[in-house]
């Protein structure tokens, strides 16, 4: 029953001028579960998160967030039932401070047709909650730092913040951990695991020992299609995915060489 299923897709398809980006996806999200989305290079990994997040509509298949078809949904309206893409680093604001930019997305929750926020006490509630929120993710001590100057495993951090500002019951991350030194990779690691506490989280990430640190269940990606589904080891012992990995490996080093 796909009620038992936070975020399903069924038949999903994404044609782009006869090319097939996404080819048939049918995928289940578990309540509770961190779920991984995997695959090399150009699978369809980003086509799948922007279809699920309506910067795309899709050629063909559903979308349903909590047994509700939500295929023909804005992406405002789909965050406003508690499903939201954690934004990339460029939508926070460079020029305003880790703890305005939390207030923003805080603003952003309530809406703009409404005007109350700004009385003053509306305002030192929406303070004291981004304080909160900053410190969930370990940013209380950047506070009142410019996001232009924070280094760049925090900005993910402040990132993750303005995603929990919008109260999602369910997060999507997009490569959390992309272009990150080990001791950042680790932070973001423990990040996730504590706002997942209660939360449904699907993920698109590289770095494979992310996924088995942290991941319930992971879907295989290849060419547009699901090639496999299952838990870390499974998976990772799986030959087609062994297969899939390394001739898309021995295609960029031709690539490379060319
Ligand atoms: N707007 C578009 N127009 C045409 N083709 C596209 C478009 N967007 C994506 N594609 C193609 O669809 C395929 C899947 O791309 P996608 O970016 O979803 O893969 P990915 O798994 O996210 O890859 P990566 O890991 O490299 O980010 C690629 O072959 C890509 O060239």
């Amino acid at each position: 029953m796909s009620a038992d299923y936070v975020l399903e897709t069924r038949g999903l398809t994404k044609e782009f001028r006869g090319f097939t980006a996404v080819d048939d996806v049918n995928l289940q999200v578990q309540e509770g579960h961190i779920h991984a989305l995997i695959g090399p290079n150009g699978a369809g990994k980003t086509t799948v998160f922007n279809l699920l997040t309506k910067f795309l509509p899709p050629t063909r298949g559903e979308i349903l967030y909590r047994g509700k078809p939500i295929t023909g949904m804005k992406s405002n309206e789909i965050a406003r039932l508690g499903l939201v893409r954690s934004f990339q680093i460029s939508a926070v604001f460079a020029h305003m401070t880790a703890l305005e930019n939390v207030r923003v997305a805080l603003q952003r929750k309530l809406g703009t047709s409404f005007h109350f926020w700004k009385s003053e006490k509306t305002l030192d509630h929406l303070n004291e909650r981004a304080m909160e929120l900053l410190e969930e993710v370990g940013l209380r001590e950047y506070a009142d730092i410019l996001t232009v100057e924070m280094p760049y495993g925090r900005k993910r951090a402040l990132e993750v913040a303005t995603t929990l500002a919008l109260d999602p019951t369910m997060m999507l991350l997009d490569e959390p951990t992309q272009g990150m030194g080990a001791e950042d990779v680790d932070r973001i690691v423990e990040l996730i695991r504590r706002v997942s506490k209660g939360r449904t989280v699907l993920m698109v990430e590289h770095n494979l020992s992310v996924v088995s640190r942290l991941c319930d269940r992971i879907t295989v990606l290849a060419r547009g299609s699901v090639l496999a589904e299952g838990d870390y080891d499974s998976v990772s012992r799986n030959p087609l995915v062994k297969e899939a990995y390394m001739g898309s490996e021995a295609a960029e080093e031709e690539g490379a060489q060319a």
